[in-house]
């Protein structure tokens, strides 16, 4: 079997970013894709995408950042987005433990909509907020690391979308692990015989698109290191 993929050719991903409401997932995505931070984010409707094209290890990518809602009210307006995904964020704040602990949750969810195996498929923690005082902070990197280690997710980042912390190196992190993850399903498929073809043009979206309209009340906004580790080695970004 051959790889396919025509050299210089820009590889599209649907990025998924899932949490409980007021992790900050939409002001990841807007400092990720705007560099813009928004201190009164509004509750997110459903979901919303943006892209940002990058450049990891000399291939390029078009990154589809789907951004959900994280409040119980809108489960049926953003399962739908799951199936397609690329990679997920499964993202927390540290200053939050109820959003920690409801990441078990999230990946079921997202398991069971987007209709993935879980073995082949790059799952990211990302624990946002890492600016706060260490005071305020309630989860450890040891609780994240054992559990990453018992659910067999690789890749760790804690992250700061207020002060652009490890936002660029997480979704860097995120394009790598699925690099990996590709990389042994071709083996697999060579293994077995088969071919892939990934010559196949992709239309891309070109703007922001709003697939339910952002509405809600403002919320209330909620200096240490931050962590991240990946198949138990460190990344250079
Ligand atoms: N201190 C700090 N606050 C942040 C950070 N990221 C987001 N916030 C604040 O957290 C609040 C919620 O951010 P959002 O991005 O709207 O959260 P969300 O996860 O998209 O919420 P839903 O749309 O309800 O799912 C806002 O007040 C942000 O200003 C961060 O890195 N540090």
């Amino acid at each position: 079997m051959t790889n396919m993929r025509p050299p210089n050719k820009t590889i599209l991903l649907k990025v998924v970013i899932l949490g409980d409401g007021g992790v900050g997932k939409s002001c990841l995505m807007n400092r990720f894709v705007s560099n813009r931070f928004d201190e009164n984010s509004f509750h997110t409707i459903g979901v919303e995408f943006m892209n940002r094209d990058i450049e990891v290890d000399g291939e390029k990518y078009t990154l589809q950042i789907w951004d959900t809602a994280g409040q119980e009210r809108f489960r049926a307006l953003r399962t739908p987005f799951y199936r397609g995904s690329d990679i997920c964020l499964l993202s927390y704040a540290v200053d939050d433990r109820d959003s920690f602990k409801g990441l078990i949750q999230w990946r079921e969810e997202f398991l069971k909509y987007a209709d993935v195996k879980v073995e082949h498929f790059p799952f990211i923690v990302v624990g946002n907020k890492c600016d706060v005082e260490s005071q305020q902070r309630k989860v450890s990197l040891e609780e994240v690391s054992s559990w990453c280690q018992e659910l067999h997710v690789s890749s760790f980042i804690e992250t700061s979308a207020k002060n652009a912390t490890n936002v660029h190196e997480a979704f860097v992190l995120a394009v790598r692990q699925w690099q990996r993850l590709e990389k042994s399903t071709e083996r697999e498929m060579h293994a077995h015989g088969e071919t892939i073809d990934l010559t196949k043009s992709v239309k891309l979206p070109s703007q922001k698109i709003s697939c339910c309209a952002a509405a809600g009340s403002a919320q209330n906004s909620r200096s240490n290191s931050p962590a991240m580790f990946s198949n138990n080695r460190h990344e250079n970004f």
